[in-house]
């Protein structure tokens, strides 16, 4: 893809979920022609830069990429896989914000920047403070300009079993890409924030000012509904597009840009889950699998 008549740059630094602590969900966004990037989750960062640089994604340093173009961090949920690369790299990290939603937040900082499972880089918890970093409560539906960057976000909260998840809609310019965390159906949540997300996104759809959308899809259509622990399969990736479609017309969905996130090894369902989407793509979205460390354009 060129950069020519594009809103976005989208670096993945890691695009699974599961037991690959190398290549775990997080993704660098900016705007085109901008190196003041957010990082939507943060799940794997020091081996994604690594091979972005290879990739010749940046043509500076992984650490610069790190210190200099990451402005702030967006995390979805607590979960690990989602925060690891955060926590791991903070020793070598410049000063900058963690945006989340409060549950998140009081996660963060009762449960990782505390000094038995990590030192406190953060500015509140436990004391000492060491105050690299600046929690940011997101209030959901508000609108939020990010600091030493063009973006504002707008948080919509998720069901992903026991948990609270994030969906971030990221606004360049009247331009918006929308990255969802972890979440389950809400069929199988007995939930209604996917439809609330679908029905508040419906109209920049229809504006194709929606330039993509990055989604999970953890396990194939084989994993039964009861041991989805708050996860999506082809069929219900599908459903909740349906639900979508619903709101926008069949029309103005067709060859959206769906990013397709947080697949599970082994590589056999990995396999399936490819072809499951394929096979049901009846809304003829364009599904995309993103790979760690190569620039994707929209
Ligand atoms: N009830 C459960 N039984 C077994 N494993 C679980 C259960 N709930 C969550 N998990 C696992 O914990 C993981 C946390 O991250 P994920 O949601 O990606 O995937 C989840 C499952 O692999």
């Amino acid at each position: 893809q060129t950069s020519k008549g594009t809103a976005f740059k989208l670096v993945p630094l890691g695009v699974l979920g599961g037991i690959d602590e190398s290549n775990l969900s997080a993704y660098m966004l900016a705007p085109a022609g901008s190196n003041n990037y957010i990082c939507l989750d943060a799940g794997t960062l020091h081996y994604g830069l690594e091979k972005a640089v290879a990739n010749k994604s940046f043509n500076v340093p992984a650490s610069t990429v790190m210190r200099q173009y990451i402005k702030g961090y967006f995390i979805s949920h607590s979960h690990l896989d989602h925060i690891a690369g955060l926590i791991i790299n903070s020793p070598e990290d410049s000063t900058k914000n963690i945006y989340a939603l409060n549950d998140c937040i009081e996660t963060i900082k009762t449960h990782y920047f505390t000094w038995k499972s990590w030192a406190n880089f953060a500015d509140q918890g436990e004391t000492p403070a060491l105050k690299k970093y600046h929690y940011k409560v997101l209030e959901p539906g508000a609108e939020t300009a990010i600091e030493n960057t063009e973006l504002k976000v707008k948080a919509f909260p998720l069901s992903h079993s026991n948990l609270t998840s994030t969906a971030f809609l990221v606004n360049s310019n009247d331009n918006y890409l929308l990255y969802l965390g972890d979440t389950g159906p809400d069929e199988i949540e007995k939930s209604s924030n996917m439809q609330n997300l679908w029905q508040a996104i419906a109209p920049l759809v229809k504006s194709k000012k929606l330039k993509a959308i990055l989604i999970e899809v953890s396990f194939p259509n084989e994993q039964p509904d009861k041991t989805l622990f708050g996860h999506l399969t082809p069929k219900w990736l599908m459903t909740e597009m349906d639900e979508l479609a619903s709101f926008t017309g069949t029309d103005a969905i067709k060859g959206l840009n769906v990013v397709v996130t947080h697949l599970k090894p082994p590589v056999t369902s990995i396999g399936k889950i490819k072809v499951q989407l394929k096979d049901a793509n009846k809304l003829q979205l364009n599904l995309i699998y993103p790979q760690q460390g190569k620039a994707l354009n929209f």
